[in-house]
C-alpha cells in the first residue's frame, strides 16, 4: 500500500527533478514536514537558493527567511514533532568543505525527530556516508523509505559522466 512516506518521499522527488544537472553533486528534494498535522513547513531542492546549496539546507534557508530569523535559530521556532524527508540521506562531508547537512540538522536540537531518506549517499564523492550514526547517536531516527531507489539515483546523478 501507498504509505504517507511514499508520498512525500515522491514530493521531494519531483522536488530533486528541478535541480540543475551538476556532475559535482546529486540532485536532491526535500522536505520539512510537521508530523501531527502533516503540514508540509518547507520544501528544497539543491542549488534552489543562491550558492552551492544542498536540498536539506535550501528548506532551511526558506524556512528561516520566512520567520526572519538565522539558520542556525531554527530550533526556537520548528514545531516538537518536525520530520525531514530527504531523497538522498543528508551529507556528512561535502567536498566543497560547506557545513554538512548533517551538522544544520544536529543544531536544531530535539526539533527533528525523524529523517526519511530514498537512499544511501552513494561513495563516489566522499566515501562512506556515515551522517546516518551521528544523527542516531543524538536520537534522530533515520528511517529509509524502500522502492523508489532506482529512479532517485537516474535523478541524482543526472548531471554525472556517465562511468566510461
Ligand atoms: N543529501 C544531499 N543533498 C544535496 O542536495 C546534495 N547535493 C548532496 N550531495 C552530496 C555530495 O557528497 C556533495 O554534493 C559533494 O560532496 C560536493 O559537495 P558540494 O555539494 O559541492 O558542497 N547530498
Ligand atoms: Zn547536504
Amino acid at each position: 500500500a501507498l504509505s504517507i512516506h511514499v508520498d512525500y518521499m515522491q514530493q521531494a522527488l519531483n522536488l530533486a527533478r528541478k535541480s540543475p544537472p551538476k556532475p559535482t553533486n546529486y540532485r536532491v528534494g526535500a522536505l520539512l514536514v510537521e508530523r501531527k498535522t502533516n503540514t508540509v513547513l518547507a520544501t528544497g531542492y539543491t542549488l534552489e537558493c543562491e550558492g552551492n546549496t544542498h536540498a536539506e539546507q535550501s528548506c532551511f534557508i526558506k524556512l528561516a527567511k520566512e520567520h526572519d530569523i538565522l539558520e542556525e535559530q531554527l530550533g526556537d521556532i520548528l514545531p516538537k514533532e518536525t520530520v525531514l524527508y530527504t531523497t538522498v540521506e543528508p551529507c556528512f562531508k561535502r567536498l566543497s568543505g560547506n557545513l554538512p547537512c548533517v551538522q544544520r540538522i544536529l543544531r536544531l536540537g530535539k526539533t527533528i525527530k525523524t529523517v526519511y531518506v530514498g537512499v544511501k549517499e552513494p561513495e563516489k564523492f566522499v566515501g562512506e556516508n556515515t551522517g546516518r550514526k551521528q544523527m542516531e547517536d543524538a536520537g534522530i531516527e533515520v528511517v529509509l523509505v524502500e522502492g523508489m531507489e532506482r529512479e532517485i539515483l537516474e535523478v541524482a546523478t543526472a548531471g554525472h559522466v556517465p562511468e566510461s
